[in-house]
């Protein structure tokens, strides 16, 4: 058994060992704990599928990754990424929840929640485009949840509808974590250089992000034009979420994706009659090329377009606003 995986072991037992001392014994869930079930989604890397636990009868989402599959397409890295970032990120209600992990000799599984709400990209196909309440609540929601992830030196860095689910309370859970970036945190004695770094090659390692792109309709200029990614490049994503959410699509979108980065780097998009003023002037000032002057996640919160939203915990007790 590999007990090291203590990040996994999260139910202990009491057990008296032979000489009588009470010990705690880690429970390592296997396959054989859980029953599946119907196949809920299909990566190019994973098989996800409905799971209840035999013993406690809960209801899981686990992602099956074939271990031949992920040694050929050099997906080590990101399977280890996205189980270190979920077992960094655990206490956000906005963050899908990583129970254990194990292997057996074909497979990687990843014990998740089960979101029965499915993607927010299937909601709003079905809605056509969402009001600005429903903007607004899951605007806000995700919001929290990228503020809570950049505090934690996590950028996510490919956000999109399809990587929000809603959970049986139509709340937001943002997954798939396997392309996220750890920002390494500088010692705190590490004299941090008052002068900016002139171009990428001087800013470090752990916060330039490798040359890993994201989905095209959602990918910041920055990381086109110069191959890093930064905690704004979730704020671009977050605006073209926004944007989508009330225009029924994405800002850029093009034939092809060349095509489509051509748009994101000329920052060529317009709105559609009829778009919210209040929810326009919010997106022009997350859709700025330069990283450097996209609003910070603060003045978003403050933003008028979010006016009425309590954050915080309140955030997360609110009923979710019915889909009209
Ligand atoms: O047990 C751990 O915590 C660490 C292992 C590390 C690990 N073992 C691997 C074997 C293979 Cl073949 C591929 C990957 Cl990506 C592998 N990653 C692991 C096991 C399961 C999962 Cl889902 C992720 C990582």
């Amino acid at each position: 058994e590999d007990w090291q995986d203590r990040g996994a072991a999260v139910a202990v037992r009491q057990e008296v060992d032979a000489n009588g001392k009470t010990v705690a014994r880690y429970i390592k869930k296997g396959v054989r704990d859980f029953s599946f079930g119907n196949t809920l989604g299909e990566g190019s890397y994973s098989t996800v599928v409905f799971a209840t636990d035999r013993q406690t009868l809960k209801e899981y989402a686990i992602k099956i990754l074939d271990k031949r599959h992920i040694i050929k397409e050099k997906k080590v890295k990101y399977v280890n990424i996205e189980k270190d970032t979920l077992n960094r990120l655990t206490d956000h209600p906005g963050i899908v929840r990583l129970y254990y992990t194990f292997q057996d000799e074909r497979s990687l599984y990843f014990v998740l929640d089960l979101c029965k709400g499915g993607e927010l990209l299937g909601v709003l196909k079905r809605m056509t485009t969402f009001d600005e309440e429903c903007t607004r609540f899951y605007g806000a929601q995700i919001l929290d949840t990228i503020d809570y992830m950049h505090k934690r030196g996590v950028i996510h860095r490919d956000l999109k509808p399809e990587n929000v689910l809603l959970d049986h309370q139509m709340y937001v859970k943002i997954t798939d974590f396997g392309t996220a970036k750890i920002l390494k945190t500088r010692r705190p004695d590490e004299s941090q250089t008052s002068i900016p770094p002139i171009d990428s090659t001087e800013i470090p390692e752990e916060e330039r992000a490798s040359s890993f792109v994201g989905t095209a309709e959602y990918v910041s200029p920055e990381l086109l034009v110069d191959k890093n990614a930064c905690k704004a490049s979730d704020l671009w994503a977050f605006g073209c979420i926004i944007y989508q959410l009330l225009a029924g699509r994405p800002p850029f979108k093009a034939s092809n994706e060349y095509q489509t980065f051509q748009k994101i780097v000329a920052l060529d998009y317009e709105f559609p009659i009829g778009f919210p003023t209040v929810a326009r002037d919010l997106v022009e000032r997350l859709l700025v090329l330069d990283p450097a002057r996209r609003l910070q996640i603060e003045h978003i919160k403050n933003h008028e377009f979010f006016d009425g939203i309590s954050w915080g915990p309140e955030l997360w007790k609110q009923k979710a606003p019915r889909l009209k």
